[in-house]
């Protein structure tokens, strides 16, 4: 597996806070990263250093397939741009003309899905329709390597399913993406490498499988008036989130918690047993990891 990309001893500073400390990372070509996070964990601050948009205070970032990451990069920033008195047709002209190699108009206004919006003024486009603008700009230069900062933020859910698709494809082209989002759902099927960003640093390097054999890979759930101190004593609980009445149990063998849980049958309703999810999961691995 050859790297494309390579971080080493990163770190950045904000107002005397470490933001990132000491990040290594190395970026496998032809894979789907996903960095997750709490809010303010760092995930675009991360981004924009690697992309020398913002300056980082140590550390190195080697983009190994050329020198100028501008030529072999892709970005759509957390924010959307907005030009005034520009419309669509003139910024997907303006972005493709950058580029000595381009992908062709009527490529990048496909995957924008604005063929009816070319002569719009791309300021009064709505938060959705910028989103896929921005993703169609990102992609002009038919960039190496995608950098997808929370992409389907204010997308329909017809233009996240389409986004994905192209993603897939994308990554079937063996294009290289690093994506942070907080629909983590929309992750689990499409990422190969999943990072957890948190106390600024990376605490989980691995695929959603390796993080379900730490942090739990079934979830039994159900109604009960029992209490939680009943199930906490049960032998394979990872950890109880209680809503009411209703119990999420998290737990790593499903088989022998639902034995344990027959002495309680009677007092208990709705009974389900569930793969983990990636909410799950990661709000398992704070709570487990918490200081
Ligand atoms: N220009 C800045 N000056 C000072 N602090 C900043 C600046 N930009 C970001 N920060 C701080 O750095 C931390 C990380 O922010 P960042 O935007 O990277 O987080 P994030 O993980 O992308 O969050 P979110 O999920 O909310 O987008 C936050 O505490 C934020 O307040």
């Amino acid at each position: 597996m050859t790297s494309i990309l390579e971080i080493s001893h990163l770190n950045k500073v904000y107002e005397k806070k470490s933001i990132l400390s000491d990040i290594n990372l190395k970026i496998t070509s032809g894979s789907v990263t996903a960095l997750i996070g709490a809010n303010g964990a760092g995930k675009t601050t991360l981004i924009n250093s690697i992309l020398d948009l913002i300056p980082h205070d140590s550390g190195e970032v080697r983009f190994l397939a050329g020198n100028d990451w501008k030529k072999i990069t892709g970005v759509m920033m957390q924010d959307n741009i907005s030009i005034h008195r520009i419309t669509v047709q003139e910024i997907i002209q303006l972005s493709r003309s950058y580029f000595k190699y381009s992908l062709s108009y009527q490529q990048l206004l496909k995957i924008s899905g604005l063929e009816n919006q070319q002569k719009h003024f791309m300021s009064k486009l709505s938060g959705g329709q910028k989103r896929r603008l921005a993703f169609a700009l990102a992609l002009a230069g038919d960039p190496q390597i995608l950098f997808l900062d929370e992409p389907t933020v204010g997308m329909d859910s017809n233009a996240r399913n389409d986004f994905w698709q192209k993603i897939d494809q994308l990554r079937q082209h063996g294009k290289t993406i690093i994506v942070t989002s907080h629909y983590l759902e929309e992750l689990e099927n499409i990422a190969d490498r999943f990072l957890i960003l948190q106390n600024s640093t990376i605490v989980f390097d691995g695929t959603i499988q390796e993080l379900r054999n730490m942090s739990g890979n079934g979830v039994v759930e159900f109604d009960s008036q029992l209490s939680e101190k009943i199930f906490i004593s049960l032998t394979d609980v990872i950890s109880i989130n209680q809503v009411g009445h209703h119990f999420q149990i998290v737990t790593n063998n499903t088989n022998s918690l639902m034995l344990e849980l027959t002495n309680y049958l009677q007092a208990l309703e709705n009974l389900q047993i569930k793969q983990t999810n990636l909410d799950t999961l990661l709000l398992n691995y704070k709570e487990n990891t918490h200081d």
